[in-house]
């Protein structure tokens, strides 16, 4: 099995570069472009093209999910599985100067992942980040404005206009992230929490709002003007369908593979939790825009079965 890169948008003029440095020659994917593919046991990540940013280590299956969803200039764009930013990273690159996305992930610390990825690459200008459980997320592109209102209550959200994104947290979101972090737990946000945003980029339409117009909601019939251009729900799944995961049994022991991937309460779990990811995004869905549900399955009952369902519940 190959394994695959994506070059940096704007690199291409170092890809001799870039193969001197791998060591080895970069086979152009022909109908994924800016993809490579090289042979399986070349590393990356000590390379320098890879440290500098020039190049991404994806996979081409989830190339391929990011190109489906047509990416055009402007775009609002809601990725709401979004950790750790294979995919993320690029849709930004494909929106460049325009538009703006918006990620989503129960795991917080995957997601902490993810800013680490975007501030790498550059590409958090347009991007804000929400841990939220995808099932009951609701915030919109723009924020969400309120015509009628008292003077006072008009100052008082002045008071609480958000500004431009700081690393610098209150020392209480310090304490408290360094409290979970010690306890060494998954840091899962629960599906009635409020979402946390932990970054947003100065285009990413975030700084100038109150906090009442970037949580507010809207009602069913309005996201059909002001919902997401695109939506990805590139759903939490068993990976089955990655090679490279299943090899991993190779060191878990593959009486492991019962309790991961076949077990079947877990997945009937997922399978709810995926048709929940995919009616939410497909609620928050711009009247005209389209969705790409992905996961890395092969399973009929994590992709087929799913949309059927989706569909029959939604007449469509
Ligand atoms: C297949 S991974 C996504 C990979 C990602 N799109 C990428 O390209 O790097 C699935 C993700 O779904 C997240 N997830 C699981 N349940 C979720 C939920 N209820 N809401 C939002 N995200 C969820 C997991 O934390 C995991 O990061």
């Amino acid at each position: 099995m190959p394994r695959y890169i994506r070059l940096k948008p704007g690199c291409e003029a170092f890809l001799q570069e870039v193969e001197a440095d791998i060591k080895c020659k970069l086979e152009k994917v022909s109908w994924l472009p800016g993809f490579y593919s090289i042979p399986p046991d070349i590393q990356i990540a000590s390379s320098k093209a890879y440290q500098e940013g020039k190049i991404y280590g994806i996979d081409a299956s989830s190339g391929a999910a990011v190109i489906a969803l047509n990416i055009s200039p402007g775009d609002h764009v809601l990725d709401l599985c979004a950790a750790p930013g294979a995919k993320l990273c690029m849709i930004l690159d494909l929106l460049g100067n325009s538009g703006s996305a918006t990620a989503v992930d129960v795991a917080r610390h995957r997601l902490a992942a993810c800013r680490t990825m975007l501030q790498k690459y550059a590409l958090g200008d347009r991007c804000r980040l929400f841990v939220a459980d995808g099932t009951t997320f609701s915030i919109i592109p723009r924020g969400v404005y309120t015509e009628s209102q008292s003077c006072e209550s008009a100052m008082e959200e002045k008071e609480d206009t958000l500004s431009e994104w700081t690393s610098k947290r209150p020392w209480k979101e310090r304490k408290k992230a360094h409290k979970a972090n010690k306890s060494g737990a998954p840091q899962l946000i629960s599906r009635d929490q409020h979402p946390e945003l932990i970054f947003y980029g100065p285009h990413s339409g975030v700084a100038g709002l109150t906090k009442r117009e970037l949580y507010g909601t809207i009602c069913d019939n309005e996201v059909v003007s002001q919902g997401y251009d695109k939506v990805l729900v590139d759903a939490e799944c068993t990976h089955d369908g990655s090679v490279r995961h299943i090899q991993k049994f190779e060191h878990w022991g593959w009486k492991t593979l019962q309790r991961r991937v076949l077990d079947a309460e877990r997945t009937d779990s997922l399978s709810i939790l995926q048709l929940k990811l995919l009616s939410n995004g497909f609620r928050l869905l711009k009247g005209g825009g389209s969705l790409i549900y992905s996961t890395c399955s092969l399973t009929v009952a994590q992709n087929e079965d799913v949309v059927e369902q989706f569909l029959r519940n939604y007449r469509l």
